[in-house]
């Protein structure tokens, strides 16, 4: 097919700046993986700009009498493989424009995954930790309700993302099947076991982090056993990860949360180190000989340093220091284009979230299957498919690897851009 030029006004500056935006990363790295293969520069495009975004204002009253009004996104990106699917994340950074960047993401990791969902994500510009869970619960349903016409188990399924759990997916699933008038489990995935979820979903994102880190290990001819790792962020990724790394013999030496980090180069009990979900801001608390901030914690003297909090935490301004020989992406978009460029330069691995985290994901899909048929797995089969469905997706980003001699991130986009081209193609323009 023939490819135009095509210029619009909101592209990304032609340097990245110093606060890149979610979407600004994405679309660079769309852009550069894209530059490898001969595809439609229309297709490129397109997939530069999100299907639709929705913006709603969420008011609740809160425990003090007042009203409250919180905007809420939904970013619907591309569904040329199946319906919108990605997390609802809360938290006071949420804007429009992340929500864009994180859906396209999610566009990525379905198709790196060879899942038949397109990508989305959305959430609530909120602190959640400032609300009681009363008000968490009326702010979830009222967004379900401004939701509602545009979501649904074909159309695009919400699940978690930082600071919404599976709580809040079963509020979700409550709100939206009281207004249909009959239960659908489908609409919603990372519910509790109770209500249609999926056994493992809650540990699946860190499990997959686990897995490829492995796997990324091995590749490199280290031996787990003598591995030395550091993990940012204790929630749900973080501290699955950590916690499975620990049970196959890694050192993990340090982990944080949002007030800092503990570190033992002899290594920590990561079981008995609270997360997210037990307690909150609770790693400073637990004894160990030092303690590090989220800045230091990057730049320790370990093997493989793992972002698993929040986004752009690997910048111009740390890439040269971090000393770790790899590093695994368990945060979406942990680092900024210019880091990737020095990670490159310097011959330092970086394994991309689209591949590393999309554990979640993957459970994901396999809960709607098992909501669609009224049928549930045991932990055994969730996590024997998630370790197959993980092997064949890092086997096919590591054939990209060694043929094309490229960066992992771009030989995972080049996995999931030749299927979503693909599919496009087949479909006609432009879906
Ligand atoms: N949940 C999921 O299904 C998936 C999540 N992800 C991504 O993984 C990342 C983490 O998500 P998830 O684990 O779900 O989130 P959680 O809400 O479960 O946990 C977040 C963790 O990060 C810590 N944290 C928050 N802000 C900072 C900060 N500024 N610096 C360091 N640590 C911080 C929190 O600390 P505290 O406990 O003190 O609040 C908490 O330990 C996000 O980028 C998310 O998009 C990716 C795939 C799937
Ligand atoms: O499970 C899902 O649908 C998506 C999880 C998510 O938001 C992510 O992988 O970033």
């Amino acid at each position: 097919m023939a490819s135009t030029s095509t210029t619009h006004h909101d592209e990304p500056p032609e340097e990245p700046t110093k606060e890149e935006s979610a979407l600004e990363t994405a679309r660079r790295q769309l852009q550069h993986a894209a530059d490898h293969l001969n595809i439609d520069q229309n297709i490129v495009e397109r997939l530069k700009h999100p299907k639709k975004v929705h913006e709603v204002t969420v008011p609740i009253e809160r425990e003090s009498g007042d009203v409250e009004v919180y905007t809420g996104y939904r970013a619907q990106h591309d569904s040329v493989r199946g319906p919108f699917k990605g997390g609802l994340r809360y938290h006071p950074d949420v804007t429009r424009e992340e929500c864009v960047g994180l859906g396209m993401w999610m566009t990525w990791k379905c198709a790196v995954m060879d899942i038949p969902f397109g990508g989305a994500k959305g959430g609530i510009a909120v602190n959640p930790k400032e609300l009681t869970d009363d008000e968490k619960e009326q702010l979830t349903r009222r967004f379900t309700d401004e939701l509602r016409a545009v979501i649904g188990p074909t159309k695009d399924i919400p699940a978690p993302d930082m600071g919404t759990d599976p709580q809040t997916m079963a509020w979700l699933m409550d709100a939206y099947s009281m207004q249909e008038g009959e239960t659908i489990p489908g609409v919603v995935t990372g519910k509790p076991p109770i209500v249609g979820g999926s056994k493992g979903r809650d540990g699946a994102p860190g499990r997959s982090v686990a897995i490829i880190t492995r796997e990324v290990i091995d590749y490199y001819d280290k031996d787990i056993k003598e591995t030395s790792v550091a993990i940012q962020g204790y929630g749900s990724v973080g501290s699955n990860a950590a916690r499975l790394l620990d049970d196959w013999g890694a050192n993990v030496v340090a982990v944080s949360d949002v007030n800092g980090g503990i570190y033992d180069p002899n290594g920590l009990d990561t079981h008995s180190i609270p997360s997210h979900h037990e307690q909150p801001e609770a790693v400073m608390g637990h004894e160990a000989p030092q303690t590090v901030s989220n800045d230091e914690l990057l730049e320790l003297n370990v093997d493989v340093v793992i972002p698993a909090a929040i986004g752009n935490v690997l910048s111009a301004e740390n890439a040269d220091e971090v000393v770790a020989d790899i590093v695994v992406e368990g945060a979406n978009g942990p680092t900024t284009t210019v880091a990737s460029k020095i990670f490159a330069e310097r011959g330092v691995p970086v394994i991309p979230d689209i591949l590393a985290n999309a554990g979640g994901v993957t459970v994901s899909y396999f809960e709607w299957l098992q909501d669609i048929n009224r049928r549930s797995w045991s932990l055994e089969r969730v996590n024997n498919e998630l370790e197959t469905e993980m092997l064949a997706a890092w086997e096919d980003v590591r054939e990209e690897f060694e043929a094309r001699d490229v960066t992992w991130r771009d030989a995972a986009y080049i996995v999931a851009l030749s299927r979503i081209a693909e599919a496009h193609e087949a479909r006609g323009l432009w879906p």
